[in-house]
């Protein structure tokens, strides 16, 4: 399996002098192609500082990210934006989209900057993407005229339009009912059927219990995992006793 994604050792501290505090405290981690991986931990364990040092949002202090074995730090910051913008999806709790746009604009609008002249192909892929999480309906409306759960799954389109390597996902369903966090998931395990490594951030054992390996966080180190089979649409209730076992373990 191809390597997305090495971390080695990597620190970032926040502060100066005696306020200097390691947030993420020599966290490696290695993430392939096609995986479904999920961190957790309590609140201010590093979560979101691991996913913003990986996806090359944020600096490290010391320590390595080798993005498909380029070393993040090395690269220009052009280079740097190409691989973010081509190769890496983020979807956020609550999606960013412009309110004067429609949906599907919203969707294209990021792959719009590389491709002007392309509108009409990569508004075809918009399309097919909405088609596909079932939002075909939807292209016109107004970004306050769907509900939550359609509003993530159009910010997942956009996330995708990209093909990229890897998605990253801040508690994605944390704004969502059960069925709509549900649906969401199962959007994201055909994306990594398909490939698309997805890394998310969640405090939610049920969505952990979706992924294939868990990481769980402790003041800015990995302190545990925990591998599951690929979820096949039985035993979710193991899997998140599985889970839960394991919180309670390490004290979350
Ligand atoms: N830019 C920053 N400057 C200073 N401290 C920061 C900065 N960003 C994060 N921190 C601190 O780093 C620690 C880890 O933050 P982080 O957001 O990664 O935690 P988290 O595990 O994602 O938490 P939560 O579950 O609450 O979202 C926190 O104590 C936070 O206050």
């Amino acid at each position: 399996m191809n390597k997305i994604i090495f971390g080695e050792h990597i620190v970032k501290s926040f502060g100066e002098g005696d306020e200097q505090r390691n947030v993420l405290d020599g966290v490696s981690v290695e993430i392939n192609e096609g995986e479904f991986v999920s961190v957790m931990g309590p609140s201010g364990s590093g979560k979101s500082t691991l996913m913003f040092a990986l996806s090359g949002t944020d600096c490290v202090t010391s320590g390595k990210v080798l993005f498909e074995g380029e070393d993040l730090s090395a690269v220009s910051e052009n280079e740097l934006s190409d691989i973010r913008r081509n190769k890496i999806g983020f979807v956020f709790q609550q999606p960013t989209m412009l309110k004067n746009l429609n949906i599907i604009d919203n969707i294209i609008l990021p792959s719009m900057r590389d491709n002007r002249k392309n509108v009409v192909k990569i508004s075809e892929k918009a399309r097919n993407l909405m088609k596909r999480v079932g939002i075909a309906e939807l292209e016109n409306r107004d970004i306050t005229q769907v509900s939550g759960g359609q509003l993530q799954r159009a910010g997942i389109c956009r996330a995708i339009m990209n093909n990229p390597k890897i998605i990253f996902g801040d508690e994605p369903t944390g704004a969502l009912n059960s069925k709509s966090a549900e649906e969401i998931m199962d959007i994201f395990s055909d994306i990594t059927a398909e490939g698309t490594a997805v890394m998310l951030v969640t405090h939610d054992a049920k969505v952990a219990a979706r992924t294939e390996r868990i990481m769980f966080m402790r003041d800015g180190k990995i302190v545990s995992e925990l591998k599951l089979p690929k979820f096949d649409g039985k035993n979710i209730e193991n899997r998140v006793e599985e889970v839960t076992v394991k919180m309670r373990e390490i004290g979350i």
